[in-house]
């Protein structure tokens, strides 16, 4: 059973747009302060589209020897199910424990299509494997059928990250919450309510830059209903629609870099958030104390 808060972790630039290592290991020592269960390197705020397969490897590896005893789920996806498949192989190599997988995307797959490259990539390895539904990003939706199709196929499928922030499809998925299979809320506003509705946790951008994730889930799970909505809409929602100002992911990457007074960097094409966007996030971290 996985649960908790796992961190879609930022991938730290410096300024020549390379990976930088030192301020990963920063990132990292920060989420352990705020309590979170999880690692979730190589996911969409981690910009996996932007890295070679090297790079990306490189990383991976990386987050596994330094996960300071989380579990660490790996982004494995790729619009190549080749990649996906030497992705997740090299997961196992390196000791990780969860693959998260979104359908492949620019050539719009069909359901078969789908299904074939899910299949294909949770064969490739024997550790266990996320489903990661984010239309928005992806362009497609992984349908109802197939989830339960896979859940009940391969042992390895033991959850599912919804991120489309479709509250009816999302309490549909949460009743194939069991001792094997998790599902996790990867809205940060949305986490209350995915809660109450038993969600297992959440896989929320803002547990990059703030502990008021973790606070919230930790109230929800004490059965402290008041204050878990206080922090839901007083601390999160407004942290959570200020880094979004700008396009997304760039502004967790500023507040980040600016927490840590880091002169970090983007990487092409992702360009720095402007003065004004700087400000509101500014504004709403200051808040979070
Ligand atoms: O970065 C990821 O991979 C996430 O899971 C977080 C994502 O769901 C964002 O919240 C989408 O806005």
């Amino acid at each position: 059973m996985y649960n908790g808060i796992v961190t879609p972790m930022l991938t730290p630039f410096n300024r020549a747009g390379e990976i930088d290592y030192d301020a990963t290991r920063l990132l990292i020592q920060d989420l352990k302060g705020y309590g979170v269960s999880g690692l979730f390197p190589m996911g969409s705020t981690g910009l996996f589209p932007m890295f070679s397969l090297e790079e990306r490897k490189k990383f991976l590896q990386f987050v596994s020897e330094n996960r300071n005893n989380l579990t660490v789920y790996a982004g494995v996806g790729s619009s190549s199910t080749q990649e996906s498949i030497e992705l997740s192989k090299f997961t196992e190599d390196v000791g990780i424990e969860v693959r998260v997988l979104m359908p492949t995307y620019y050539i719009k797959p069909d359901e078969e299509w789908m299904y074939k490259h899910f299949s294909e990539v949770i064969s490739a390895s024997s550790n266990d494997l996320f489903i990661y539904n984010i239309p928005q990003l992806a362009g497609s939706w992984v349908p109802e059928n197939v989830i339960k199709k896979l859940k009940s196929e391969f042992s390895q499928v033991k959850g599912i990250k919804d991120s489309s922030g479709d509250m009816r499809f999302f309490s549909r998925i949460v009743t194939l919450v069991s001792k094997d299979f998790s599902v996790f809320q990867g809205q940060d506003d949305l986490l209350l309510t995915s809660m109450a509705l038993g969600a297992n946790g959440g896989v929320c951008g803002l547990s990059n830059i703030s502990g008021s994730i973790v606070d919230l889930y930790k109230a929800f799970q004490s059965g402290d209903l008041k204050k878990s909505r206080e922090i839901q809409l007083n601390k999160v929602n407004p942290l959570m629609y200020a880094v979004n100002a700008p396009t997304f992911p760039s502004g967790y990457y500023y507040a980040f870099y600016k927490k840590h007074n880091i002169n970090g960097g983007y990487r092409s094409p992702m360009v720095q958030p402007s003065k004004e966007h700087s400000r509101v996030i500014d504004e709403a971290t200051s808040q979070q104390i």
